[in-house]
């Protein structure tokens, strides 16, 4: 097992750093958004000791739009680092102190009863404070283990005292291969969101679930703690090496606490960041997969998305004359119908409604569009509005003639639409066909997200409203 060590470590470093340019490309783009946010989404890292995966969890939350800061674990028992500066707090895979006593046993020990010399407290003091104000935490393979032997995972008790442990694998050998799961539906943690099935490797000796106690087994599947299943070649859960690559209890590769913000598993979905990880990328090229992300990511993006969306401002308040707010200075008298003019057309660039149709019919419809707005449009909202996207100011449910549009920036003309299921209808998409038409030739940018895309990819859409603020040049007279 010792002579494995080094292999991995430069092995999967490799990995990472060879990764193809497209995910770099990706990496920078998500950068770019976050910092267009209020402030970055921070994951922090815990490396020593012989833990050997920090480099490509790293990586991951990286590539995820995330700020990752590594530090070996000393910095913060010596309290140079504050857990509390962040907001997810990791433990990667490896070999801490060469598994000693048992995968994560001595780390397990250390968070326990070494008191840091200023205040006497202990690191798992500061996690359990962590966790009571929302944070989250998030173990792989060795961390995972950690997360057990301490009593962090399940949980149930919430004392956090040990209740199920990971040992030897039945097979009795270290077990290094690719395997699939599948998420529990009735899992809460933010980390599955969306996902159901996930392929990603295993590299373990210790990865075997066990549960002593039958009354703690039944509790953990109540609560769908047991939120990751090994699966066989048909899909179903299995306890059949080598698809259960160590026996685990209940085929689980990955357990959460009762809240979900505490998350650890087996397998290593920061070595799957990018298509080229996986053993057959090759074939599936030829297959016509395109996707250049490994699956692994969608964990990261996902607890990232979560944190990010968990920090702008809720409820929505469309408060009459506010940000958004159509305004009366859009107006100019003109005959009732003429409703048009291009954004080119100097000061008359400013006019986007006719005042009767606006007055009698549009103001209303806008009104109730802003208070009656989709879990989509109120997500956006909260992401472009009081200029949070670039410095640019966003209107909602604005009049554009006879038009009401999702979302529009009145210096860049550029339309923003979020459209719901019934936009695929056919009649509905021949009138937004021609909708579109009319916008274009009136000179404005249009662009449209499903409620999928904004609900489930938040930084890439803004990313996209961004590069089409920068191709569509500032108005001046706006
Ligand atoms: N990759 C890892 O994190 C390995 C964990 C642990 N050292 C084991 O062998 O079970």
């Amino acid at each position: 097992m010792a002579q494995a060590l080094p292999f991995l470590a430069q092995n999967t470093s490799a990995m990472v750093q060879n990764a193809p340019q497209a995910v770099h490309k990706v990496q920078s783009e998500a950068q770019t958004v976050t910092t267009a946010l209020v402030s970055p989404v921070r994951a922090l890292i815990l490396t020593g000791f012989g833990i050997n995966c920090e480099e490509e969890f790293a990586a991951a939350y990286r590539l995820a739009g995330a700020e990752a800061t590594v530090v070996h674990l000393n910095q913060v028992l010596h309290g140079q680092v504050s857990i509390h500066d962040f907001d997810i707090l990791n433990f990667p895979g490896g070999f801490s102190f060469g598994d000693d006593l048992g995968s994560g046993v001595v780390l397990a020990n250390k968070l326990r009863y070494r008191q840091t010399a200023a205040s006497g407290r202990t690191l798992l003091d500061d996690i359990k404070q962590f966790v009571a104000a929302g944070k989250f935490v998030l173990g792989i393979c060795n961390g995972f283990q950690v997360l057990v032997k301490l009593g962090l995972l399940p949980n149930l008790s919430g004392d956090v005292r040990p209740e199920v442990t990971l040992t030897h694998n039945t097979s009795g050998r270290y077990e290094d291969r690719w395997v699939k799961l599948r998420v529990n539906p009735r899992t809460q943690t933010p980390f599955l969101k969306g996902i159901d099935t996930l392929e990603v490797p295993v590299r373990h000796g210790e990865g075997r679930l066990v549960i002593p106690d039958e009354a703690v087994q039944q509790r953990i599947e109540a609560a769908g703690l047991n939120c990751l299943s090994y699966l066989d070649a048909n899909g179903d859960g299995t306890s059949v090496y080598p698809f259960n690559p160590n026996g685990a209890a209940l085929n689980c590769a990955g357990l959460t606490d009762p809240t979900g913000q505490v998350f650890g598993l087996m397998p290593h979905p920061e070595a799957f960041l990018s298509a080229y990880n996986h053993p057959d990328w090759a074939r599936r090229r030829r297959a016509g997969q395109t996707d250049e992300e490994g699956e692994g990511l969608r964990i990261f993006k996902n607890i990232v998305a979560h944190i990010a969306h968990s920090r702008l401002p809720h409820p929505p308040s469309p408060l009459s004359g506010g940000e958004g707010e159509p305004d009366n200075s859009f107006l100019v008298e003109k005959p009732a119908g003429d409703y048009g003019t291009g954004p080119t057309a100097g000061i008359e660039g400013r006019l986007t409604a006719d005042r009767n149709n606006w007055e009698e019919k549009l103001k209303p419809f806008g009104r109730h569009m802003r208070h009656h707005a989709t879990e989509a449009e109120d997500v956006l909202w909260q992401a472009v509005r009081d200029r949070q996207l670039a410095n640019v100011k966003f209107r909602r449910q604005h009049t554009i003639g006879p038009f009401t549009v999702d979302f529009f920036s009145p210096d860049h003309q550029l339309i923003v639409e979020v459209d719901g299921g019934v936009h695929a209808e056919t009649e509905q998409a021949e009138y937004d066909a021609g909708r579109i038409v009319e916008l274009e030739k009136l000179g404005y940018q249009l662009i449209r997200f499903s409620n999928d895309e904004v609900l489930n990819s938040l930084p890439s859409v803004l990313q996209q409203i961004q590069t089409a603020l920068t191709k569509q040049t500032s108005n001046p007279t706006a």
